[in-house]
């Protein structure tokens, strides 16, 4: 089958779009893990596959899966470049789109500006919400990886994040602690790495190691994880710019059971076709 597919980027954090509204498309993870391979397939962080919703009162549902052929949940920068996509393909002319997702429903609202703002929903600090193995609710958390003692807050955005927070960012230190921590027992699913360098209550620098792909120049959820954390630990004003090693996010958090809200930009790159 020929697979037709637009190339976008959030930040840098890549994705191969599909349109499942026009015709019917499903993948098995073999395949997935083939059109992800940088070098033998296209290449991306994550599939986006974009679909008809289940519920009449949404516009659509969206699939998300990391370039490992695992689905997830959640997916910030995607949900960005999904809105710009069903746009530019003229699947609606709504700048206010309701979307149905694995974690459950969110919102995107188009701006004049071209940029996409979400409400994400709101976060959980409940460690069976990851889930995150704990004997007890505390505000940080600490676990043992390769041999040292890595202090952390976990929160659920939809999907699981660690937030550790960190005096200076380095390769050296995303790569040692990044792949251990993500596949730790204490995180039964795995989970998302995120280290974050406070520079004021009101800005941060973030990277993320993610979980089914490793470090991303982006990552929507990370950012969003990271504020949340942040603000809970009273390190953070309600309102951060993050920056990411391909861009900058405006998160907003007003606390307990509001949503978050994220702003940020989303690009196309090219339209291809590959046989499937
Ligand atoms: N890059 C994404 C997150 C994608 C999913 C993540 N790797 C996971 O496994 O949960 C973002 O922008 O949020």
């Amino acid at each position: 089958m020929l697979l037709k597919f637009t190339k976008m980027h959030g930040l840098g954090n890549d994705f191969v779009v599909v349109d499942a509204v026009s015709r019917k498309v499903y993948f098995n993870k073999a395949q997935i893990e083939r059109l992800g391979d940088r070098n033998r397939g296209i290449g991306f962080d994550q599939l986006l596959v974009v679909e008809p919703p289940s519920n009449p009162d949404m516009d659509f549902r969206y699939r998300i899966y990391n370039c490992d052929g695992s689905e997830v949940e959640h997916c910030g920068n995607g949900a960005r470049c999904f809105a710009k996509f069903v746009l530019d393909r003229e699947l609606t002319h709504k700048r206010q789109i309701n979307v149905e997702t694995k974690r459950g429903q969110i919102q995107l609202n188009v701006l004049d500006n071209g940029q996409v703002e979400v409400d994400m929903g709101e976060p959980s600090f409940l460690p069976a919400d990851l889930p995150f193995t704990a004997d007890a609710m505390q505000d940080l958390y600490q676990i043992q990886a390769n041999g040292e003692t890595v202090e952390l807050t976990p929160v659920s955005v939809g999907n699981p994040h660690a937030v550790i927070r960190v005096d200076a960012l380095s390769d050296e230190l995303v790569n040692r602690i990044g792949p251990v921590v993500e596949d730790h027992e204490a995180f039964p699913n795995n989970v998302n790495v995120g280290f974050m360098q406070v520079v004021s209550p009101t800005e941060v620098n973030l990277r993320v190691y993610e979980r089914g792909v490793g470090e991303t120049q982006a990552c929507g959820t990370g950012a969003c994880a990271a504020v949340v954390a942040g603000i809970k630990q009273g390190w953070l004003d309600k309102e951060v710019l993050v920056h990411l090693p391909g861009g900058d996010l405006r998160i907003a958090w007003q606390g307990p059971t509001s949503p978050i809200i994220m702003t940020g930009a989303a690009e196309k790159v090219f339209e291809g076709q590959i046989y499937l």
